[in-house]
């Protein structure tokens, strides 16, 4: 008997899943032992790119989340609700779950997981991260005997994109965001990805699986991608690097304490012969570095229908798989399984401490507009000294208009002493402003 499926959304990830399940040839033959069953959309009138059967595509959600004809419940709906409230009610209803949704695991991962597990259901996310990636169940199967200690990724494709774009073409920033939305990539409203929300959501879920404990969004330092002008992407590139968003979690050895977690988005200076240099486009990539491993990068396309209903079919095979070994031991159908397999399943309960940003360690990048008098850069030097800050190198690059442009990178620095030289540097007369501040890797 087939094992059916509800898929709840009909758009760019929706329609990539329902392509690939209907065109299985060449491709792992359980693929053919799913069923289409119900497909809920907003709208019935929209032109669609995909054929069904008459009766299977319905706007009432809440029938399919609980027809007892359904075990796997696809949510690529997005957004927050109803999306969280058809999840809980799928797995009441001991339905599987697969979702691309990482917005609302960020938010109500505790809720959907500690449910899931009672109601013994599987909730897979591998879409949720990185797109087509697999990095969701590498975390959680392939590199869990490591003790991972930092994880660094370009989690978000339309940023990277519009990064890449700027950099390699110069284009202004709207015209390559309107790019990024025609072609997919963009969320619904895409101020989640251009400020970096989008990040911090799929940080917040790799940390939780690399650090085996959960995180409270409102922990993550998050910054976008607004303020990364075209002058400092050309400076970047002279001094050797490129900027790109970055999520990053690491572990920070901090005094009595035994695991603290340092989670940031921001964008970055990163040196040209980084590993993450080079992922540009819609691509994604994120660096673990662990022990015993050492570093492991997986990289590919973070955004799009194909690459992301690859992801999602995958993990729909996935508890295929499962509920066909359960039903080949138990030798009844049934969808809901007696036993969840710890590798499939998420399991964290406790939260993870994360550091103030104060307290991180980190290089910066500055550039300054200051009158030109000499001195300017003695007097930025010493400030600089008094709150211990020690500089990588410091240089005038020019001009804007009668001000020099002088530019500054540091060496590591705790955040909150740079912050305390700045709020001297300010004070300097010579000093008229200071238009860019980014985090160096
Ligand atoms: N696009 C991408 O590249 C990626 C997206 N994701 C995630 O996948 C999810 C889906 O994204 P995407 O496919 O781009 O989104 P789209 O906006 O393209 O599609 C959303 C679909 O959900 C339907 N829908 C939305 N709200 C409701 C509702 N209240 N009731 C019924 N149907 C509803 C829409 O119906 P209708 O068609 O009738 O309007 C549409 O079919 C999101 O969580 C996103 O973050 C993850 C990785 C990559
Ligand atoms: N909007 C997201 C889609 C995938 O998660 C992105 O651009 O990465
Ligand atoms: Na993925």
């Amino acid at each position: 008997m087939a094992v059916r499926l509800g898929i709840l959304g009909l758009g760019t990830v929706g329609t990539g899943a329902v392509q690939l399940l209907q065109d299985t040839v060449g491709r792992h033959p359980l693929l053919d032992e799913i069923e289409i069953y119900r497909v809920g959309v907003r709208s019935l009138d929209k032109p669609r790119a995909v054929q069904f059967a008459s009766g299977v595509v319905t706007t009432d959600l809440d029938a399919i989340v609980t027809d007892p004809e359904i075990d796997i419940v696809v949510e690529v709906i997005g957004g927050l609700e109803p999306a969280r409230s058809l999840m809980l009610k799928a797995i009441q209803a001991g339905k599987h779950v697969v979702t691309a949704n990482k917005a609302a695991i960020a938010r109500f991962g505790d809720e959907i997981f500690t449910n899931a597990n009672l109601a013994r259901v599987y909730v897979m996310l591998e879409a949720a991260v990185g797109g087509g990636i697999p990095v969701i169940q590498p975390l959680k199967q392939s590199l869990s005997v490591n003790r991972i200690h930092t994880v660094t990724g370009i989690v978000n494709g339309t940023t990277n994109y519009i990064l890449t774009r700027m950099t390699q073409e110069g284009s202004s920033f709207n015209d390559v965001l309107a790019d990024a939305q025609r072609l997919g990539y963009a969320e619904a409203d895409p101020t989640a990805d251009v400020d970096g929300l989008d990040a911090a959501d799929k940080i917040a879920i790799l940390a939780s699986l690399a650090f085996g404990g959960r995180i409270k969004l409102e922990d993550i330092y998050c910054e976008g991608i607004r303020s990364v002008s075209k002058t400092d992407i050309a400076y970047a590139e002279k001094l050797g690097f490129v900027i790109k968003l970055l999520a990053i979690a690491v572990q920070t050895p901090r005094r009595g304490v035994s695991t603290t977690l340092s989670v940031r988005v921001h964008p970055t200076l990163v040196p040209q012969t980084h590993p993450l240099a080079s992922i540009n486009n819609v691509n994604n990539a994120i660096l673990v570095e662990g022990e015993p491993i050492g570093q492991v990068m997986f990289f590919g396309p973070g955004a799009g229908a194909g690459a992301t209903a690859s992801a999602v079919v995958s993990d729909i095979l996935n508890i295929v798989a499962a509920l066909k070994t359960e039903k080949l031991s138990t030798q009844e159908h049934q969808s809901k399984i007696s036993l969840i397999n710890p590798l499939l399943a998420c399991r964290h309960q406790d939260y993870c401490q994360i550091v103030p940003n104060s307290e991180l360690v980190t290089k910066f990048y500055t550039r300054f507009l200051t009158k030109d008098q000499p001195g300017v850069i003695g007097k930025l030097g010493t400030c600089f000294g008094n709150h211990r800050v020690s500089l990588e190198s410091i240089v005038q690059t020019g001009f804007q208009a009668e001000l020099a442009e002088i530019v500054v990178v540091t060496h590591d620095v705790k955040e909150g002493d740079f912050r305390q030289a700045l709020r001297e540097i300010e004070t300097l007369a010579a000093v008229d402003s200071i238009p860019s501040l980014l985090r160096v890797l």
